[in-house]
């Protein structure tokens, strides 16, 4: 589903900050991604998500090499990620029907068919009901809960997720970690960044480690 190949990061002003990373994830796989801060974590979230580019080396997303995908192939290669993040990017005068929305109108699929997905992707994750709440009416969980059923409403084949439980207490950490687990479930890929060591340690899946731009462990 993913694989990485002798991939390397470099900043003209901070040099490498990834160096010779080679790993792969199955379909279906569920794995966190951690080290120390600095490490390159974002780095290579960002290089997964062709927000930034690799220097070196190959990237392959579903079998295709993306290494060298033309900026105009971005946006569709993109729909097969799911990408959630640590403060939730909701749009704050949008409803959550309209944030969860957005990457449907966005493909261009018609209104019924965007109501039909959006309320399923609610489903999921346990928000049928609030479609016409805006999102700092709800708690930090509710709200990350919204940033994931924006990143499915496409069913895309791969969740990516940068620190999704940075804002939240252990218990609303462990709910959105069983949600991330019935996606895997059901042959959803799902990479975590995250430095929680002990919601790590609890979770039992592949670590993958970087320390200074280095795959340590993995
Ligand atoms: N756009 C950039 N230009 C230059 N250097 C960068 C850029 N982005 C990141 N870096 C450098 O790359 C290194 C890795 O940064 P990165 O943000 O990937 O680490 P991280 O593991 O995600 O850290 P944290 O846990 O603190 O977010 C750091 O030394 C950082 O300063």
């Amino acid at each position: 589903m993913l694989k990485f190949d002798n991939v390397s990061k470099r900043y003209s002003e901070a040099g490498d900050v990834l160096s010779n990373i080679s790993f792969h994830l199955e379909r279906g796989e569920m794995a966190f991604l951690t080290g120390h801060s600095g490490a390159g974590k974002s780095t290579l979230f960002k290089l997964i998500a062709l927000i930034e580019r690799a220097s070196r080396g190959q990237i392959y997303l579903g079998g295709h090499n993306v290494s060298y995908a033309q900026d105009r192939q971005i946006p569709f290669l993109r729909r097969k990620m799911g990408l959630i993040f640590q403060d939730f990017k909701l749009l704050q005068d949008r409803t959550v029907f309209d944030n969860v929305a957005l990457p449907l109108a966005v493909a261009g699929y018609g209104h019924r068919e965007i109501a039909r997905k959006v309320r399923a992707a609610l489903d999921k994750v346990g928000l049928l009901g609030k479609e016409k709440k805006y999102p700092l009416t709800l708690s930090g969980g509710e709200q990350q809960r919204v940033g994931i059923a924006r990143a499915v409403v496409n069913k895309p084949p791969m969740i990516l997720a940068d620190e999704p439980t940075g804002n939240l207490d252990p218990e609303l950490a462990a709910e959105i970690m069983t949600l991330f687990t019935r996606f895997q479930q059901v042959g959803v890929t799902v990479l975590i960044v995250s430095h929680d060591i002990a919601l790590i340690h609890k979770m039992d899946r592949r670590v993958l480690a970087l320390d200074h731009g280095r795959l340590v462990a993995g």
